[in-house]
């Protein structure tokens, strides 16, 4: 991905054509495939400086596909006018500092923290031995193993690297699963049960925590079934994935 900065000196009398040309602009970028997203911003002690920001999936996408498609034509069309009045046009490519504020809570402190989670898999793996279905997989587990699965899900969730500092990571966890031979059914299962233990521990079950939650189980059973295939060949290192709200965050009151 490239970040593009298109800065703009807009006289005073201009200001307000200027957004309108922009807000039709923006439909041919909405439908650009090559466009991840865009933004428009005024600045506060300059009014009529603007900073366009279009986030490109790559230059060559942008300068290629994009400039020679019937978007950029729909584009350019209604910005024409004001062309002159560009101070800097040009690509940035994003650095490692980057990462969401402070201002909406992880689901990790959202669910209650590490005490939370490790209430939730010790209800869940009992009733995970009791499940005829289910059950015969985790006959020999470690009897440590709900707490090790808590340390995953507080880690997935936005806490502490517990698991990948001090349980061997992802590759860890992958190898738990291999050759497992996990069916659509027992995943279900899996899914069902741990639905029952969140509502039995009483965590938030507010529509976005669970609708993210959720998003993350569906995701992780399928893939550990996948996973655990006689031929499966799956990733052998990655970072232990990082699951947030999506698109819905918090409702946190006006
Ligand atoms: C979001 C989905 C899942 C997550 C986050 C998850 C997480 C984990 C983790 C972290 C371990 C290793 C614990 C350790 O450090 O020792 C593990 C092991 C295991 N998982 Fe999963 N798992 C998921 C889905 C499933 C499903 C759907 C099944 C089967 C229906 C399953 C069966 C097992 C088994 C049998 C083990 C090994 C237990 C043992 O040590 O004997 N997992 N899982």
């Amino acid at each position: 991905m490239i970040v593009e900065y298109i800065r703009y000196r807009v006289p005073a009398e201009r200001c307000d054509d200027f957004e309108a040309a922009y807000a039709r602009a923006a439909v041919p970028l909405a439908t650009a495939p090559q466009c991840v997203e865009y933004e428009l911003t005024r600045c506060v002690d300059e009014p009529e400086s603007y900073i366009l920001r279009i986030v490109w999936t790559s230059a060559d996408d942008h300068l290629t596909g994009f400039r020679n498609s019937d978007n950029f034509t729909a584009f350019f069309a209604e910005i024409r006018p004001y062309v002159e009045q560009i101070e800097e046009m040009r690509h940035y490519r994003r650095t490692a500092v980057v990462g969401p504020g402070g201002s909406v809570p992880t689901m990790y402190d959202w669910a209650g923290g590490t005490e939370a989670f490790e209430r939730l898999t010790e209800v869940f793996y009992r009733e995970v031995l009791k499940d005829e279905l289910v059950g015969p997989l985790f006959a020999h587990m470690d009897p440590d193993h709900p707490k090790y699965v808590a340390m995953w899900l507080s880690e997935v969730f936005g806490g502490p690297t517990r698991y990948t500092d001090g349980r061997g990571g992802y590759h860890h966890m992958l190898s738990k699963h291999l050759g497992r031979a996990i069916t659509e059914r027992q995943r279900r299962r899996w899914v069902e049960l741990l639905l029952d233990a969140a509502d039995e521990v009483e965590l938030p079950h507010d529509p976005e925590f669970r609708a993210a939650f959720l998003g993350y189980i569906e995701w992780g059973t399928r893939i550990a079934l996948a996973n655990s295939q006689p031929d499966a060949h799956p990733i052998q290192q990655a970072p232990v994935p990082h699951w947030g709200w999506g698109v819905a965050p918090p409702y946190v009151g006006a």
